[in-house]
């Protein structure tokens, strides 16, 4: 929650179990709502006039601002039926009103496919054929990770990739990633795309320039961390392009990121288990996408955000009883970190570890040329450009 903390404006913590009853009721129904129809809750956050909500699972690549011109219900198509829209990536306008129909709607009619999306496609059922608006572009729900996809299509509008979205039961964090060639190990079956692996590796790259020194810093200073001094931490994505904002350091900004937070859960992790740091490259961030420029703007391993434009509401401050009586009061960010807190830290860095396969066969000088001449390039590993520019600083010294 500390660090969570530092990364965004405003953390709230939602609690299942103490929502009001119509949630219980949804759940007698189909019990397997209870985890998706907690995006539900974001309708919640009125004091919001317009929010876009993003899957934990989804890596922001460059600047979106431009979705909150966008209306409710805005999504992209989803790539298995794009009669309906996927809901990793929407934009909203929160409403108790609207909160309230939705749950009604889950307790009445259940959700199709036991889930969110399901619910919110029957909800704003004429969203495939009343306005070409409220259909997202692709590029700001990109889902690299299907079985089927439109190569050429990725060849032409790829790099313009706003948001990549790792939907399907595979996330980025089950792969195996080897820090020093800055690439995650294939899985063998060979249904991963190119596409597909440079934005994995462009994933665990953030993660491990911009994510794990958070938690290093955290552990560093043991239990004294004061949130909101970041100690030792990086400037996560400074080098972001364009108009892209790099994430709020101190104090409020205009745009708001609410988090749920969802630990990481590595069952049997003991923290004794924690040993050695892994030697971490710090020099030179890869920031280049597969196809052209986009920076990682941010990236969530176990969150879910919702970027938010603030109400116009002058006057009013955020009012948690005006927005629902049974929710808990946003979390006391301010306070010295749990143990709950080391513990997370703690569970964070073991998957980590066990996430990095240390003894990785090195392609040979034979196999890396064979790979350029079949232009597969590894543009966000090895062949990052940073990375070849680096070669050439100390080749130069
Ligand atoms: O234990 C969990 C599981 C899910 N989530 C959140 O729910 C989201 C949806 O789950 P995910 O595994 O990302 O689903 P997808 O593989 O993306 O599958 C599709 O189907 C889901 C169910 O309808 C929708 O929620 C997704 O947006 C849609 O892309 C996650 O990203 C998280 O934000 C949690 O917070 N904790
Ligand atoms: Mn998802």
């Amino acid at each position: 929650m500390v660090i969570l903390s530092k990364v965004f404006d405003e953390v709230i913590e939602v609690n299942l179990m103490d929502s009001a009853d119509y949630i219980h009721l949804a759940f007698l129904k189909r019990p397997e709502l209870g985890v998706t129809l907690t995006k539900l809750h974001c309708w919640t956050l009125t004091h919001y006039s317009k929010c876009v909500f993003l899957d934990a699972d989804t890596l922001v690549l460059s600047n979106i601002d431009e979705l909150f011109d966008r209306a409710e219900f805005s999504a992209a198509p989803d790539p298995g039926w794009p009669d309906c829209f996927n809901s990793g990536v929407f934009v909203f306008q929160p409403s108790l009103e609207t909160h309230g129909l939705l749950l009604r709607h889950a307790v009445d009619h259940g959700s199709f496919d036991g889930a969110d999306q399901g619910l919110l496609n029957s909800f704003f059922s004429s969203w495939s054929t009343a306005d070409i608006h409220k259909h997202l572009p692709f590029i700001y729900n990109l889902s690299s990770n299907t079985a089927y996809t439109y190569s050429p299509a990725f060849k032409r509008f790829g790099s313009s990739a706003k948001v990549v979205h790792f939907l399907g039961p595979t996330k980025p964090w089950n792969y195996k990633y080897n820090p020093q060639t800055g690439s995650v190990l294939e899985d063998g079956s060979g249904l991963g795309t190119q596409h597909q692996t440079s934005f994995l590796n462009l994933w665990w790259t953030v993660y491990q320039h911009s994510v794990l020194p958070l938690y290093e810093s955290f552990r560093d200073a043991g239990e004294h961390v004061a949130p909101g001094h970041a100690t030792g931490v990086g400037e996560p994505c400074a080098e972001s392009a364009g108009s892209s904002q790099p994430w709020p350091a101190e104090g409020p900004s205009e745009e708001t990121v609410v988090t749920e937070d969802v630990p990481p859960s590595p069952k049997g992790c003991r923290s004794e288990d924690t040993i050695g740091w892994p030697e971490l490259e710090t020099s030179a961030g890869v920031r280049c996408d597969p196809l052209s420029p986009p920076s990682p703007q941010c990236a969530d391993s176990t969150e879910t955000q919702t970027t938010s434009r603030p109400a116009d509401k002058a006057e009013s401050g955020p009012s948690v009883e005006a927005v629902e009586p049974s929710q808990e009061p946003p979390v006391d960010v301010t306070g010295d970190p749990s143990p709950q807190d080391a513990l997370e830290v703690d569970l964070a860095v073991s998957v980590f570890e066990i996430s990095i396969e240390e003894k990785v066969k090195a392609p040979s000088p034979e196999e890396e040329r064979r790979h350029w001449e079949e232009g597969r390039i590894d543009y966000m590993g090895k062949d990052a450009f940073a990375r070849i520019q680096e070669k050439l600083d100390r080749f130069l010294q």
